[in-house]
């Protein structure tokens, strides 16, 4: 699944590039504020439509530029090959291109990148919301059922009808939309729950491998009273989903539970033992993509050194070369990552003030 080609330009402090990458490892070293997140953080724009440091694209965009442009060229196990082209103006407008035909929806293009990002901000998703974790299950599920995307749509559209209908306080209509949200949300639910019955012992299988000393536990929540069915707790709750003018249960409100004992894991964890849990549930999920779909996840791991110490940096690799994926890693050190891959595996590239140059090991 590797990006063989990638050109960026108007991305934060990055010189215009144009990088032909390894399908195996792609070293990034250079010191801080030299750009190297920018390169991962390019990928996740395309990959995701978003960037994941943050959730305003005016701050990604090179002062005084008047656009970002990404293009890569992708080869895929299954899917072939294919050009993306991403075009956002500073205006907000944005273009997105597959083999130059202009696409109505990120989630092709997502489609396309299977992308993971592990970086020094990962243990949120331990700490975070209920609904980065719910993004996280979702990640996987849509990259294998390829009818997930569709069921999703249905059902925000079913919510969305749900809470107009209780916030116009139209009773006659509530029961019509509450039949179309509860079979929505139960299709949704069984997706999720299939799914993590076949994650959780992938999961412990690459946590053991990962860090043997750390044992958590995997709870799903569906976003409703377990026990109960969810047509019963709708009609429990319709008096004040009516006064609150929303619908407070269903898998809008899934959550994963991650626990130590019974306690949530991001209280009881170090920073650097969440930061073993959140990249064995990454790497475990392109792990079971691979099994499923026969296609490969592309890794980002950005500043590979924080939080890990040397036996853990090694064995997170060592994962990650099992797996035989594309990964690009960065450190501000070069000796932290050569001494790991062996040179015909990969490729290196020093960054410096915004230029990008390949060098040879
Ligand atoms: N919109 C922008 N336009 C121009 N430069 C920017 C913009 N936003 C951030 N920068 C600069 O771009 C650089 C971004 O660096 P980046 O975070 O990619 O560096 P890094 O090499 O990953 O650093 P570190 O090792 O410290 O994590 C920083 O020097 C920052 O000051």
């Amino acid at each position: 699944m590797p990006i063989r080609q990638l050109k960026v330009s108007g991305v934060r402090n990055l010189q215009p590039l144009d990088l032909s990458l390894h399908s195996g490892v792609n070293f990034i070293y250079g010191p801080n504020g030299s750009g190297k997140t920018s390169i991962l953080e390019s990928i996740v724009l395309v990959a995701a439509g978003k960037s994941f440091r943050t959730s305003q694209l005016k701050h990604v965009l090179t002062h005084d530029a008047d656009r970002i442009e990404i293009e890569m060229n992708v080869e895929d196990e299954s899917l072939g090959e294919c050009h993306l082209d991403s075009l956002r103006l500073k205006g907000g407008d944005h273009l997105l291109k597959l083999n130059g035909s202009v696409l109505t929806s990120q989630a092709e293009a997502s489609h396309w990148l299977p992308v993971q990002v592990i970086d020094p901000t990962t243990f949120r998703l331990l700490s975070g919301s209920p609904e980065e974790r719910r993004q996280f299950i979702d990640w996987g599920v849509f990259h294998v059922e390829h009818s997930f995307m569709e069921q999703w749509k249905t059902f925000r559209k079913q919510l969305k009808q749900r809470n107009s209908v209780l916030k116009q306080k139209e009773d006659e209509w509530l029961s019509v939309w509450t039949k179309g949200f509860i079979e929505s949300a139960l299709v949704i639910d069984q997706y999720r729950r299939d799914y993590l019955k076949r994650f959780k012992p992938e999961f412990e299988r690459i946590l053991a491998a990962l860090d043997p000393d750390t044992k958590v536990q995997l709870a799903y929540y569906p976003g409703w009273d377990k026990d109960s069915e969810l047509a019963d707790v709708l009609e429990r709750q319709q008096e004040r989903d009516m006064v609150l003018g929303y619908t407070q249960a269903g898998p809008h409100r899934a959550e994963l539970r991650i626990k130590v004992d019974k306690q949530p894991a991001a209280e009881i964890l170090s920073r650097g033992q969440q930061k073993t849990v959140v990249a064995a549930l990454k790497i475990a999920q392109g792990a079971m993509f691979q099994q499923e779909s026969g296609r490969r996840t592309i890794y980002l791991v950005d500043d590979l050194a924080s939080e890990l110490d040397e036996k853990h940096r090694f064995a997170l690799c060592k994962l990650l070369e099992d797996l035989k994926c594309q990964v690009f890693i960065t450190s501000i050190d070069k000796e932290k990552l050569t001494d790991i891959w062996k040179p015909e595996d990969a490729c290196l590239f020093h960054v410096e003030h915004g230029c990008v140059n390949q060098e040879s090991f």
